[in-house]
């Protein structure tokens, strides 16, 4: 479906009263900061609830969900306007099928960026998966691959199905740092970055209660398991990220079909096997030849 630009964002009024409020602050917000747009790009693998956090975010069903199989076969922009304000949101198909990361549908999303300016980037998984794998960390280093490691400087990991009864006993704030902390782990191995350079701007973890019995609480809002309003919890959440100095990552022909934008440093790799060969394994070579003739022979040789 093509980009629907500049509708009025119409959905934000079907939010309750107390969270529109918040909504309007959050906005208001951004654009004192001068932020009148923002391109927010939703990534993860496939029926982790990506296209429903975009439906809860704008208010509408403006994107196909189903049980059953991968409903976004292609990238997809939805943008709504709101008091000068124009949010965009990037819906994206699944990031794996068959067991590996789809390197056909990471450049299908390549493409359709082309020229656009991720200014958030959504990572989606779910609350109630209760372990992290290998593939987990190749869809983040694919993403990082793409995008670079500095897309997780706007980057915040959403944790979907957030309504659960934690298992073993554990209560519910335990279950959600050791999952969070499970998948941060995961998101820093794939992009290859340091726990210490997170330190100062970690990367967030917001909870995301897509479906439709959410609890509420009495202004109607819909809450977590903890209380906690969601929808306006995640603006705030992003508001803050992108108010905290990251840069935004222009997607243009040299980031789709250049190098790797963490790899630039790999045209010195020949320079370096070459000091090595010259360097190094002929001096070796030439200690082993002394040795060789310096050697003492026994005399029945
Ligand atoms: N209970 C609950 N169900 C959810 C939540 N988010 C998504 N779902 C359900 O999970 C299924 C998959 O959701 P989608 O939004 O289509 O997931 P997706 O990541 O966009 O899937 P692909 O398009 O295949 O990549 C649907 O049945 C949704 O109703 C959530 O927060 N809670």
């Amino acid at each position: 479906m093509a980009a629907q630009v500049g509708r009025e964002w119409t959905g934000l009024q079907q939010f309750p009263a107390a969270t529109q409020t918040k909504l309007h602050d959050l906005l208001g917000k951004l654009k004192q900061e001068e932020v009148s747009t923002l391109t927010i790009l939703v990534m993860g693998k496939g029926g982790v609830g990506k296209s429903s956090l975009v439906n809860s975010i704008i208010g509408e069903r403006v994107v196909p969900v189903s049980a059953f199989q991968s409903e976004t076969p292609r990238p997809m922009m939805v943008s709504r306007t709101r008091a000068g304000f124009t949010l965009n949101i990037i819906d994206t198909p699944g990031l794996v099928e068959g067991g590996y990361v789809n390197d056909q549908a990471l450049q299908i999303i390549k493409t359709f960026l082309l020229n656009k300016t991720i200014d958030v980037l959504l990572y989606v998984d779910r609350l109630d998966a209760y372990r992290v794998d290998n593939l987990d960390r190749q869809v983040v280093k694919a993403i990082t691959d793409s995008f670079g490691k500095t897309v997780w400087r706007r980057g915040l990991v959403i944790l979907t199905h957030a309504q659960l009864s934690p298992p073993d006993g554990l209560n519910y704030e335990e279950f959600f740092s050791k999952r969070s902390e499970a998948l941060l782990k995961v998101v820093r191995l794939g992009a290859k970055i340091r726990k210490q350079d997170t330190q100062e701007s970690p990367i967030p973890v917001v909870l995301v209660e897509n479906s439709g019995r959410c609890n509420k609480n009495e202004l109607d809002e819909k809450i977590l398991p903890n209380g906690i309003a969601w929808i306006p919890n995640l603006v705030e959440t992003i508001t803050e990220v992108v108010l905290s100095g990251g840069k935004s990552i222009l997607v243009d022909k040299k980031l789709i079909e250049g190098p790797n934008p963490n790899e630039r440093g790999k045209i010195f790799i020949p320079l370096i096997l070459a000091f090595q060969y010259f360097v190094v394994v002929k001096q070796i070579q030439k200690w082993i030849k002394d040795d060789i003739a310096n050697e003492s022979r026994p005399s029945w040789e």
